[in-house]
């Protein structure tokens, strides 16, 4: 899979722009402020039509525009796809070989991407929300069957929680409503967690692998994924669920539930949050990266594009290098940096480079020029 070529249109601080991309490593050149990481999150609204930065629609618009449009020529399974977003006060428009496409599900899936930023080094030891986020948004990758799966759940869950809020304020006890939604979430997570638990196991077949490279043997990395039930069937869910009714009502929350589950790892059996030093978790998060990658060609039978804002610098020499050793000519990637000038890889010198100054292209230069 990759990404050709991209137009924006009053997007962030770009007024217009186009460019071409190389079929394996692109870097974007720059200062700091200039667009380097508008470039990339246009790439990453492209594949997803949402951010890794903000929900917030009138921050991708051009100061003072009505709308901003991202335009990308993408190549998949050897077929030339259009992709569009268009982003105005109206909403978000997503448009696939200029057809505009209702439903989330239907539009992810033809730019997949894997993302790495210096944010994601809390995924180890930061909130098992994080964890949540990755699963969710990974597997929606593969499956849009689960994401539109797990979009029904958000929401019952939601209506469930003030259900309960309504309830324990009203001094009342449960009733056939709370069944009701108690019956459908239970049926839902059934599949839910299953694909989750699948994912998991898969993830750490082949990180646990990239662990083993990238540390040089060390240790043992280990991600299981952390259940909060015992039995799986829909009776063992919804039977917990009818025993804690009055909990539930007296916290105004559904304590149960996926929304709770995590992702737990570890190295040599020990706990990653507890134990992982600094640098074992920089390696327990770039298995975990250069694992999607795989996980998705897997899946697939394509490698995602891979996008790194300011990681390089975020990794010491031996860590960059078994990067672009794992990457070389496979993944299409596109980094940024402000300087690439203490990088020594092939892998570097061969790339496409684009000089990005203040919303604008600068100039482009291939190989070792
Ligand atoms: N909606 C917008 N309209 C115009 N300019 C914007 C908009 N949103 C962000 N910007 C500008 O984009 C610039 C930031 O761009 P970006 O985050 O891509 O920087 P960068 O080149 O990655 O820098 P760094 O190296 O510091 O990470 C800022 O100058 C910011 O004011």
């Amino acid at each position: 899979m990759k990404i050709n070529h991209i137009e924006l249109k009053n997007f962030r601080n770009y007024k217009d722009c186009s460019v071409d991309f190389a079929p394996f490593i692109n870097i974007f050149i720059g200062k700091n402020a200039q667009g380097k990481t508008n470039l990339l999150e246009a790439i990453y609204i492209l594949s997803l039509s949402k951010s890794f930065k903000t929900k917030v629609i009138e921050e991708f618009i051009y100061f003072n525009e009505d709308f901003a449009k991202i335009h990308g020529r993408v190549n998949s399974h050897e077929k030339d796809i259009d992709l569009e977003v268009v982003l105005s006060k109206y909403g978000k428009k997503a448009i696939i070989n200029h057809k505009e496409i209702k439903k989330t599900s239907d539009y992810v899936g033809y730019l997949n991407v894997v993302l790495f930023i210096p944010e994601d080094l809390m995924l180890i030891k930061g909130s098992p929300r994080l964890r949540r986020k990755l699963m969710d948004m990974e597997i929606s990758k593969i499956s849009p069957i689960y994401m539109y799966n797990l979009n029904k759940y958000n929401k019952l869950l939601k209506e469930r929680n003030k259900y309960l809020k309504m309830l324990h304020e009203k001094h009342r006890r449960y009733d056939e409503y709370l069944d009701v939604l108690s019956e459908q979430m239970a049926r839902l997570q059934v599949d839910l967690i299953k694909k989750r638990i699948e994912f998991v196991d898969l993830l750490n077949d082949i990180s646990s692998t990239m662990y083993d490279y990238i540390s040089l043997h060390k240790e043992k990395l280990r991600i299981e994924y952390k259940c909060i039930y015992k039995d799986l069937s829909y009776e063992g869910i919804l039977e917990k669920y009818q025993k804690n009714y009055q909990r539930d009502i007296s916290y105004s929350q559904t304590v149960d539930g996926l929304h709770k589950d995590d992702m737990l790892m570890s190295l040599d059996d020990k706990d990653a949050v507890a134990y992982a030093s600094q640098g074992q978790q920089r390696s327990i998060v770039l298995a975990i990266k250069i694992g999607l990658l795989e996980l998705i060609k897997k899946e697939i039978g394509e490698y995602p594009i891979l996008l790194l804002d300011d990681v390089l610098s975020e990794l010491d020499d031996v860590r960059k290098t078994k990067l672009l050793n794992l990457i070389q000519g496979k993944v299409q990637t596109f980094l940024t940096s402000t300087s690439i000038d203490g990088v020594h890889h092939q892998v570097i010198d061969m790339a496409k480079k684009i000089m990005i100054e203040d919303g604008q292209v600068k100039g482009e230069s291939n190989g070792r020029e």
